[in-house]
C-alpha cells in the first residue's frame, strides 16, 4: 500500500492518517459545547472549518444573532441558535468571544454574571489583551487566539497564548479545535500578538488583493478573465506549497524561476521599482500598529 504509486490510493492513505489524528482530538472534545458570542465572518470561518473536520458535531456549537440572515446561515450549518449572549455562556463549556474589539467590553460585562469557574473563555479579538479581558470578565481562565479566515477551508493559521488560570487541559482542547482547522502555534508570547495580527490575521486579505491584481494583469495581457483568475489562484497556492514543502528559502526559489535576461527578472525589476517588498512590509506593520492602538 505504501509503495503503490496510484494517485487515488495515495490520497486515500493521507486522508486516513488525518482522520486518525483528528479522532484523538475528537475524543478529547466529546460532550463539549462550544459557544460563539458574535456570529460574524471569523466565527463563520471557524465553524465552517470545524464542520468540515468532523472534530465537533455542529449540534455541539451554539451562537446567537439578532439578524435573520446570520441565524439562517449558522442554522444551515447545523449550529444551535439560542436567544442571547447570556444563554450562549450558560449552555457552553468553551465560549469564543468573536465580536469586534470595540464591543468586547460591553459583551463581557453583559455575560459576567453567568460566567462560572468551569467556563473557558477564548478571545479572538485583535488588540485586546488577556489582562484587559480578565479585568472586564472577572475571569482568569482565558486563552487568547489570533486565527485567520482560511480556517474555513482547513488552512488556517492560529496562534495561542494562555491566561494565568488556563490549564494544560484547556490548552490541549483549544489547540485541538484550532489544529483541526489549520496549523496552530500553542505557546506564543502575548507581546507577539500585534505582529501576528499584522501578518497572518490580516494577511489573507493582502494575498486576495495580490491574486486579484495578478488576474487583472493576465487580462491586460489578453487572457480570458476566468483563465486568468484560475491561473493566479493556482500560482499562489503552488508557490506557498513549494515554500512549505521544500523548506527552501523563498529567495532561492525565486532565483530558480528567474532565468538570465528572461521574463521573470524583467517582472521582478518592475516589482522592485514599485517598492513591492517595502509596501508589503509596511502593510504588516500598519495592521500591527492598528492592533496596538485597539489595545
Ligand atoms: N475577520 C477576520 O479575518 C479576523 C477577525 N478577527 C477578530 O474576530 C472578531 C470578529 O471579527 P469579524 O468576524 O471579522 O467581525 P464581524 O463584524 O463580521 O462579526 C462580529 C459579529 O458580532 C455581532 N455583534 C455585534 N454586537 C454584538 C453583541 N453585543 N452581541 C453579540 N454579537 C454582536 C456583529 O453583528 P453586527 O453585524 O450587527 O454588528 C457581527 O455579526 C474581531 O474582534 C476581529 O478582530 C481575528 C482574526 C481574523
Ligand atoms: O481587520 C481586522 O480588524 C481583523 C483582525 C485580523 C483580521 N481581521
Amino acid at each position: 500500500m505504501v509503495y503503490n504509486k496510484d494517485t487515488t490510493e495515495y490520497i486515500e492513505m493521507v486522508q486516513t492518517a488525518i482522520t486518525e489524528e483528528q479522532m484523538a482530538a475528537k475524543l478529547s472534545l466529546q460532550g463539549l459545547k462550544l459557544g460563539f458570542i458574535g456570529a460574524g465572518n471569523m466565527a463563520e470561518s471557524i465553524v465552517r472549518g470545524l464542520t468540515k473536520s468532523g472534530i465537533l458535531s455542529p449540534s455541539s456549537i451554539l451562537t446567537a444573532s439578532i439578524f435573520d440572515d446570520r441565524v439562517d446561515l449558522f442554522r444551515s450549518m447545523g449550529v444551535e441558535i439560542v436567544k442571547n449572549n447570556t444563554q450562549i455562556v450558560e449552555r457552553s463549556d468553551i465560549v469564543v468571544v468573536s465580536v469586534k474589539p470595540q464591543i468586547v467590553k460591553e459583551v463581557l460585562l453583559e455575560v459576567k454574571p453567568v460566567i462560572r469557574p468551569n467556563h473557558l473563555l477564548v478571545s479572538i479579538a485583535s488588540g485586546i489583551k488577556l489582562k484587559t479581558m480578565q479585568d472586564w470578565s472577572g475571569h482568569g481562565r482565558l486563552i487568547r487566539v489570533m486565527p485567520n479566515t482560511p480556517s474555513a477551508v482547513s488552512h488556517g493559521a492560529s496562534v495561542m497564548c494562555l491566561g494565568e488560570e488556563a490549564t494544560d487541559d484547556d490548552r490541549e482542547k483549544v489547540g485541538s479545535i484550532f489544529g483541526a482547522i489549520g496549523k496552530v502555534w500553542k505557546d506564543v508570547k502575548e507581546e507577539c500578538f500585534d505582529g501576528v495580527t499584522g501578518l497572518s490575521g490580516s494577511g489573507p486579505a493582502y494575498i486576495f488583493l495580490a491574486i486579484e491584481a495578478m488576474a487583472d494583469g493576465g487580462v491586460a495581457a489578453g487572457l480570458p478573465r476566468d483563465l486568468a483568475l484560475s491561473l493566479a489562484t493556482q500560482t499562489v497556492y503552488g508557490a506557498a506549497a513549494m515554500v512549505r514543502e521544500t523548506g527552501k528559502h523563498p529567495g532561492e526559489l525565486k532565483d530558480s524561476v528567474a532565468s538570465p535576461s528572461g521574463t521573470t527578472i524583467a517582472a521582478i525589476r518592475e516589482l522592485e521599482r514599485g517598492g513591492f517588498r517595502g509596501v508589503l512590509m509596511n502593510a504588516v506593520i500598519a495592521s500591527a500598529n492598528r492592533s496596538r492602538d485597539l489595545s
